[in-house]
């Protein structure tokens, strides 16, 4: 399988200020990418210059080993975005815009815009001015899927939408994998990106701090242990483990936390008694903190 998305060294800059900085980054055919940062991050630029809509000062980016620049109706034709600041013409019945929309990009059946509509509890027949914020998202949301387009480029395609509706969208991201689709996707929210993608990047001012499967972030993630020995515990060798922090003892009850794979931990309780072990999930939201907080060269120097 190719890749859908290539950048190499794209970079912006308004004024003197920074958009994006060298970003390198590819995303292969039929997988789902999440890519994560604060307000302010790059992600809407990234996206921008993706689809050419703004124009990088460096570097280059390809989707389906086009150059949106030259081969702009054909690319566009392929994908279905859904932009942050996603807006049509209010006075347009809810229907009649998606119709319109629908008939820019070739046939879509009535059917499926029909089906989303009910799926995202969507009333076709109000007008958009009427619409609440999250209701006008999901007008966006049906416009960017209707077509079953090769690549979604959804930028914060949850902002505004009720819990109900946001487990919609993620099915709607999972049915668009199993289609063989491709699917980019920008947020602020760990958990929705955790729950559908296959990797992950995360931008901070512009550059990308980190970019890993899912799987992989989530053994590198935090795991809480509390464990209650039965018999005398070895307190040397649970402190010797790799990557234990937090580490206290209650009489026979040991709690720390631990940011590697529980291998080491597993062989040093096969030496003992355990009468009950708690195990937290991993939570991925803190690891995220982290590269949102420390400054790429801090992370780096973690790192090493
Ligand atoms: N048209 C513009 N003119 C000047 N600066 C801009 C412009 N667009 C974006 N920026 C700046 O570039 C940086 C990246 O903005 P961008 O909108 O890409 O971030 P984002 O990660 O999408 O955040 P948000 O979720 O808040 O939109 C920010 O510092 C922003 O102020």
């Amino acid at each position: 399988m190719g890749d859908v998305i290539r950048l190499e060294k794209l970079s912006k800059t308004y004024g003197s200020r920074r958009g994006l900085a060298e970003l390198d980054l590819t995303v292969a055919e039929g997988e789902v990418f999440g890519y994560l940062g604060p307000n302010g991050a790059g992600k809407s630029t990234t996206i921008r210059l993706l689809l050419d809509l703004i124009r990088p000062t460096g570097g280059r980016a390809w989707l389906f080993d086009r150059d949106p620049r030259e081969h702009a109706v054909e690319v566009h034709r392929r994908v279905g975005y859904l932009a942050g600041d996603f807006v049509v013409d209010p006075r347009q019945m809810v229907g009649e815009c998606l119709a319109f929309l629908a008939g820019l990009r070739g046939s879509v059946p009535k059917s499926r815009i029909e089906e989303l509509a009910v799926r995202l509890d969507l009333d076709l027949s109000v007008r958009i001015k009427a619409l609440s914020k999250g209701n006008r998202q999901k007008v966006g949301l049906v416009q960017a899927f209707m077509h079953q387009p090769d690549l979604l480029i959804l930028d914060e395609p949850t902002s505004g939408l009720d819990p109900l509706v946001q487990q919609t969208f993620l099915d709607l991201v999972r049915e668009a994998k199993a289609a063989g689709q491709t699917v980019f996707m920008s947020s602020h929210i760990m958990t929705e990106v955790e729950a559908v993608a296959d990797r992950v990047g995360i931008i901070r001012e512009g550059q990308l701090v980190a970019l890993d499967t899912v799987a992989r972030l989530r053994s590198q993630a935090v795991h809480r242990f509390e464990i209650t020995f039965l018999g005398p515990v070895d307190q040397a060798a649970i402190a010797a483990l790799p990557e234990v922090s937090d580490l206290s003892f209650d009489g026979a009850t040991a709690r720390f936390q631990l940011a590697a794979s529980p291998d080491a931990l597993i062989q040093v309780l096969a030496q003992h008694r355990v009468a009950a072990l708690r195990a937290s999930e991993p939570n991925l939201e803190e690891l995220f903190f982290s590269y949102y907080q420390a400054s790429p060269q801090a992370k780096e120097a973690t790192r090493a």
